[in-house]
């Protein structure tokens, strides 16, 4: 693991010294959008606009936030307009790599370059920053759009349907307060809060991070008693960035990142919950526990020295989920 400084490789691991021994996640530094007309988006520059064939997704079939944009090129049937490159599951000394010695690793299906900083790099020669997955690339300007997964997925959202038809909303205009509010939350002691804990350096900053994540899987669990989804009766964007937290916990989390207090499974409308989203066609296919668990355990030479991968645990992700009850409508 390490970063760029001035388009300059460094090996160095996560800093917890100045913080009290506290993880902090950097911010990204691709923020522009890929928009129906090459409009500019929120933030950043215009002159995206979407076109079949011309973006490419650089992912890691291990991590949270790249999953998300995968579950998204999915679900608005995009995988004919978007390619895909996946890296290898072992982050080391060069960062992520191209390496294609591991089942379901491409390789940089662009250029062949071996190491995905080279991506940015390309992008930017003089660029400073984490090496970060995803990264949404244009083949025609020869840039990154966006390394932000939470931007990316909104895009996948809501700027192809002209090419696919598919409109099918994941972030509904009426919706949208209430779906950041749960987000915040989410993201901070959930999504974020698994790294918070597993990167802690100090005791009190994990003793912090594991409190906050499990007040919050709480409070998820009594939400989803009478919530078909975190939102009400539709899937939402909300959904599908709790699932790739979710579907990591005990297979990772739980053990790796020391958020034991309890397992998914001992929850019992979290643990359907995870089941029923697993099961949304094209969902399953996202969803790869050979790179999560070697990726965790072989990288993360600092939490497990010896790198053994453990066995993981037997998960029946396929069990039915029991969510049928609770009231349902389409996402259209
Ligand atoms: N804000 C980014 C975070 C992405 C991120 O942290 N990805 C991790 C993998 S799970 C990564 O590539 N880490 C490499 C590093 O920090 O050097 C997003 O959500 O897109």
């Amino acid at each position: 693991m390490g970063q760029l400084q001035n388009g300059e490789w460094h090996d160095v691991w996560y800093d917890t010294k100045s913080t009290g021994g506290k993880f902090e996640r950097t911010t990204t530094t691709f923020r522009n959008w890929v928009t129906t007309d090459g409009r500019p988006g929120p933030s950043g520059e215009g002159g995206f606009p979407a076109e079949s064939g011309r973006y490419h997704l650089y992912v890691s079939y291990a991590c949270p936030w790249a999953h998300r944009t995968l579950i998204f090129r999915a679900l608005k049937g995009l995988e004919d307009h978007i390619g895909v490159s996946v890296v290898h599951p072992e982050m080391l000394t060069e960062g992520w790599e191209f390496r294609t010695d591991f089942k379901g690793a491409t390789g940089d299906g662009l250029f062949g370059l071996p190491f995905l900083r080279d991506i940015y790099t390309k992008a930017d020669p003089n660029i400073s920053g984490r090496v970060t997955v995803p990264v949404l690339w244009d083949t025609e300007r020869g840039t990154i759009v966006s390394n932000e997964s939470a931007e990316i997925i909104r895009m996948l959202n809501g700027a192809f349907g002209g090419l696919t038809g598919n409109h099918d909303d994941y972030w509904p205009e009426a919706m949208r307060d209430g779906i950041d509010e749960v987000n915040e939350r989410v993201y901070h002691t959930v999504n974020n809060g698994v790294y918070k804990a597993g990167f802690a350096t100090s005791q009190s900053a994990y003793d912090e991070a594991v409190v906050a994540l499990f007040d919050s899987l709480d409070w998820l669990e009594d939400r989803l008693a009478d919530k078909r989804y975190l939102m009400g009766d539709r899937i939402t964007e909300a959904d599908w960035r709790l699932f790739t937290t979710l579907i990591r916990f005990d297979a990772v989390y739980h053990g790796h990142f020391k958020c034991n207090r309890r397992k998914l499974v001992e929850y019992p409308n979290l643990w359907g919950y995870t089941r029923e989203l697993y099961q949304v066609p094209g969902v399953a296919g996202s969803v790869h526990f050979d790179h999560i668990t070697h990726h965790y355990h072989y990288s993360h030479e600092k939490i497990n020295p010896h790198r053994i991968v453990p066995i993981g645990p037997d998960l029946d992700l396929d069990a039915p989920h029991g969510r049928d009850h609770l009231e349902a409508r389409d996402v259209a």
